[in-house]
């Protein structure tokens, strides 16, 4: 019998490793019952393969990122571009170019290098150490003005409107430095922006309000310069536009997400009474408890990265002009990263979660952030000891589908003195 050579094997070309499951469409149901946990079909996807193949709302199919590994990458890798106008958005219909407009002026997560790293080199020089320590005293303060107005209302409070949201607001006016006469006009109109229950036209009148009350504020600094961030960046070239556009920019991004990581973060510690002890008993637990939570709820849940060219990430080529959703709730999730990733553990080191963003983007704000968080938690929970939901935990109303995961409401009840 005549030897025959084995057949060589096809060449494998990147891309073509295994064939892919059929694109799936963006996973949205968080599982009932525990809404802090993200969609299961991220988790079974994960498993599979870190990255799937996504359907867009506008017919692309392009990828869904799920594992730590390959979201950290593509986050890091400036060959993806943040521009809004590249991408697909798996729930917009229009393709790049009619589903968002370019950023405008002054919101630096939708822009990259060169005009990004301008912005960003002006802008983290102002987030300096010196700044970051005064405004810790004033979160001090600010989180006791409202832990004592609570108090004073006496149980029921809804505690977005009484603390949650209003802590991080007034720390945006320190940042900006809102002369204390314009602070209730200025939270005003930021609680009516993002009120659930406002209208369309209500919501866009007072996003119009905030706008012309930056405006108005740059112009205060150019004449008479404070100390505070907006008036140290009156002494760069910045122009009056751009320094309007970056004020309002540190609005969006500063408020909603530590105002709706204060509320579900209250609400995952009430529903985990073992950890909100173990946070009251010990203070110096603060730091690492923050970045659990950050890791455990991922507020942000999802990131988008447009292909510049032709990329691979974990053996799996990326083609120019392809999007990739990155499932941020689901890396963070992710076992081979963290053990037992499902599981609120304050006790855990959770450094490497991912829900402050990574690489060239990474959240700007995230030392305040993490001071407002370090302080707020505890001494909410150390001032109501007996701290508990007013209502049973499925009736709490939730941002579901939305970009910021939250609580539209958190109503808690506690045992007066
Ligand atoms: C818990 C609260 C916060 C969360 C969860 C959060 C989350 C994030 C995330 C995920 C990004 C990256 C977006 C991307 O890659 O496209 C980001 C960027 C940013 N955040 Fe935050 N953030 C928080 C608080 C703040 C605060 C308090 C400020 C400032 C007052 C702030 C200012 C910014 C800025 C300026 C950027 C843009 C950075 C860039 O594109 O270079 N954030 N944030």
């Amino acid at each position: 019998m005549q030897y025959e050579p084995p057949a060589p094997l096809p060449e494998r070309t990147l891309g073509e490793a295994a064939p892919l499951p059929d694109p799936v469409s963006l996973p949205l149901t968080r599982p009932a019952g525990c809404p802090f946990d993200p969609p299961a079909e991220l988790a079974r996807l994960r498993e599979q393969r870190p990255l799937s193949r996504l359907h867009y709302a506008d017919g692309h199919v392009g990828w869904l990122a799920t594992s730590h590994s390959a979201v950290r990458a593509i986050a890091a890798d400036t060959r993806f571009s943040s521009r809004y106008e590249l991408m697909h958005y798996p729930l917009l219909e229009g393709g790049p170019g009619g589903a968002l407009p370019p950023a405008p002026v002054g919101d630096l997560t939708g822009i990259d290098p060169p005009e990004h790293t301008r912005y960003r080199r002006l802008l983290a020089g102002k987030f300096t150490v010196r700044r970051m320590r005064a405004l810790t005293a004033r979160v001090e303060q600010i989180t006791a003005e409202h832990l004592d107005a609570m108090e004073r209302q006496g149980p029921t409070v809804d505690l977005v409107a009484a603390y949650a949201h209003p802590v991080p607001a007034l720390m945006i006016c320190e940042l900006l430095g809102v002369a204390e006469a314009d602070r209730e006009a200025f939270q005003r109109h930021a609680a009516a922006v993002s009120d659930a229950d406002a209208t369309v036209a209500d919501q866009l009148a007072a996003f119009e309000a905030l706008g012309d009350f930056v405006r108005e504020l740059v112009s205060a600094k150019r004449a008479r310069p404070t100390d505070d961030l907006l008036s140290d960046l009156t002494t760069t070239d910045l122009s009056d536009a751009e320094l309007a556009g970056i004020g309002s920019f540190l609005l969006a991004a500063g408020l909603d997400t530590t105002a709706h990581m204060l509320g579900l973060g209250t609400f995952a510690l009430l529903q985990h009474p073992a950890q909100a002890a173990a946070l009251r008993a010990d203070p110096s637990l603060a730091d690492q408890a923050v970045e659990e939570l950050m890791r455990y709820l991922s507020i942000a849940h999802t990131g988008a990265r447009a292909a510049l060219e032709d990329v691979e990430v974990d053996g799996q080529l990326i083609k120019a002009g392809e999007t990739v959703t990155l499932a941020v709730g689901a890396a963070n999730r992710d076992p081979a990263r963290f053990p037992d990733p499902d599981t609120l553990d304050l006790h855990r080191k959770a450094t490497g979660q991912l829900a402050f963003g990574h690489g060239i983007h990474q959240c700007l704000g995230q030392q305040l952030a993490r001071v407002e968080m370090r302080i707020a938690f505890p001494a909410l929970f150390r001032r109501f000891p007996t701290l508990r939901l007013a209502v049973p935990p499925e009736e709490v109303p939730l941002r579901l589908q939305m970009g910021l995961y939250g609580v539209h409401r958190l109503p808690v009840t506690w045992d007066e003195a």
